[in-house]
């Protein structure tokens, strides 16, 4: 096998410096910034290379796609995912998201309808209200020059997949510092580090650093706070109480049925009583919450900060919002959002530029040929480079690194696979439209309030690319900062 991966490797040579038994681990020291620009240069040499490559890490070879038809015969036949992936399992055990192939399938079948359009819609309420909270604590803000719409994008995301979610109000908006928030984004972080140390990955060394005890605590606090809600949830579904609080909502003049979170839509599709056991209910739970709040925050913060280089864009933005909307100030609502157009177009392309997660992984289960007769050996990891895939200029043409959101206007793309912000094929993103749901509302609402500014220090940078680092996310080395000035 080892002399197959050989092969492969000699065949999909890159030139960008490996060491004999690093391999080019060598690359991935030093700073988050330098880790991004290592992928960087590896989506580069791909798509100088017909969309294909690979390199070393130690002794895992890993394969990286930037064309899309390659990508998608990979993502199709190839489900399981890669183990470096395996630290966020403490967190989240048998969730969806890492699961092996034969745990995960019969879990998307159920999950996957949750996620349907009809059930989104209802959560649309809480976007809005939740966007007006945010819009209301930036009034502070703006009076007050640079800094970094990110942290209220965070608290944002947080608390509207607290209560679709759960149906729980988290109130982290209206807290500074409120435990959930803290002790989730300390948890990431660590996981993070250990993943990216390969010398913190055995048990036996890492059980001896002070982040061991600090990682159980904070996964012993975020599982019993689900565990607990679960628990709650069960009792109001077995006593009526749920059943009662849809009519108290109705009486209260909303004339809407009470919104189901997802928690409660999982217990009725898993089969109600028989369905989901409360771990299952517990691990997919902690999966939403784990993939629908930074990478949802960071997306919505690119586009602010798109916006606010883009002063002729957000003029358009901000002429579509008070076109679909009028001009008495109201929250925006489900009918809205499909009629925001432009500003759909303008989060696609934000996301085309800077998908938050620029890339993902699997593991091949056996030898693969792919479409152009390339082969891959079992056992290699495989990395859909979604950010080189995004700059492929056979697919994007000569400006691919040109923002410009008309770019969606009937766009016929050469391969659907060719945009996937939310990956693809059938372990592809399952919350891709919850997400673009809650970024536009957040987007619209912003925009309705304020002119979005570039921070102080930046002059006149147009299509400058931003600096951007890699932490497992993809986000911007100035910490997302711009300017707010309320609109009259
Ligand atoms: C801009 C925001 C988001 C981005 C960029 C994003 C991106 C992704 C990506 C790249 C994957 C991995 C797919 C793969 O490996 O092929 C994924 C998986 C997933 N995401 Fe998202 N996501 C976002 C928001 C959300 C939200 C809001 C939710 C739920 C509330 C969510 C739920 C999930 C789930 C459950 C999976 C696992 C699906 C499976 O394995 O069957 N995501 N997401």
């Amino acid at each position: 096998q080892n002399r197959g991966k050989r092969e492969v490797a000699k065949y999909l040579k890159n030139n960008i410096g490996n060491l004999p038994f690093l391999g080019i681990g060598h690359k991935f020291i030093g700073s988050d910034e330098d880790r991004m620009t290592t992928f960087r240069a590896i989506a580069a040499e791909s798509n100088r290379n017909d969309g294909i490559t690979s390199f070393w890490l130690g002794n895992h070879l890993f394969v990286t796609i930037t064309d899309p038809v390659e990508a998608e015969a990979v993502l199709k036949n190839c489900l399981e995912k890669d183990s470096i992936l395996r630290f966020v399992k403490a967190l989240i055990g048998n969730g969806s998201i890492f699961a092996p192939v034969s745990i995960w399938r019969p879990r998307r079948k159920v999950l996957a309808p949750t996620f349907g359009l009809r059930n989104l819609n209802q959560f649309v309420n809480v976007f809005s209200e939740q966007s007006n909270i945010m819009a209301d604590r930036l009034a502070e803000a703006s009076d007050k020059g640079t800094f970094s719409i990110w942290k209220y994008m965070t608290s944002y995301t947080m608390d509207s997949v607290g209560e679709t979610t759960m149906g729980t109000k988290l109130g982290i908006q209206k807290q500074d510092n409120h435990p959930f928030l803290v002790k989730f984004e300390r948890l990431a972080e660590l996981v993070v580090a250990r993943t990216l140390m390969p010398w913190l990955h055995t048990d036996f060394i890492y059980k001896f650093t002070p982040y061991y005890k600090i990682s159980i605590e904070m996964i012993n606090y975020m599982t019993s706070f689900v565990r607990k809600i679960i628990k709650e949830k069960r009792k109001a579904i077995e006593d009526g109480s749920n059943k009662k609080d849809a009519i108290d909502e109705q009486n209260n003049g909303t004339g809407r049925p009470a919104t189901k979170c997802l928690l409660e839509l999982l217990i009725d599709y898993s089969g109600g009583d028989k369905g989901y056991t409360d771990l299952e209910l517990q691990e997919e739970t902690m999966v939403m919450l784990l993939a629908g709040t930074d990478t949802t925050a960071v997306g919505a913060s690119f586009v602010m900060v798109m916006l606010s280089k883009h002063q002729d864009v957000q003029e358009k933005v901000y002429q579509e919002v008070l076109e679909v909307m009028g001009d008495e100030e109201r929250p925006v609502s489900a009918e809205d959002l499909p009629r925001f157009k432009y500003l759909d177009a303008v989060v696609k392309e934000t996301l085309r530029l800077y998908p938050p997660v620029p890339i993902t992984a699997r593991e091949t289960d056996k030898d693969y040929v792919l479409p152009s007769g390339r082969k891959i050996v079992k056992g290699t990891g495989v990395i859909i480079h979604i950010w080189g895939t995004h700059r492929n200029p056979k697919y994007w043409g000569p400006d691919v690194e040109v923002f410009r959101p008309e770019r969606f206007f009937d766009l016929q793309l050469a391969h659907p696979a060719a945009y996937m912000p939310f990956s693809y094929g059938p372990r592809n993103c399952l919350g891709y439209q919850y997400a673009t749901m809650s970024m536009k509302t957040a987007v619209a609402t912003l925009v309705r309030r304020y002119k979005v500014l570039p921070a102080e220090y930046i002059v006149q940078d147009g299509d400058k690319p931003l600096r951007v680092k890699y932490d497992f996310m993809m986000k911007h080395v100035d910490n997302f900062q711009v300017q707010l000035v309320r609109r009259k």
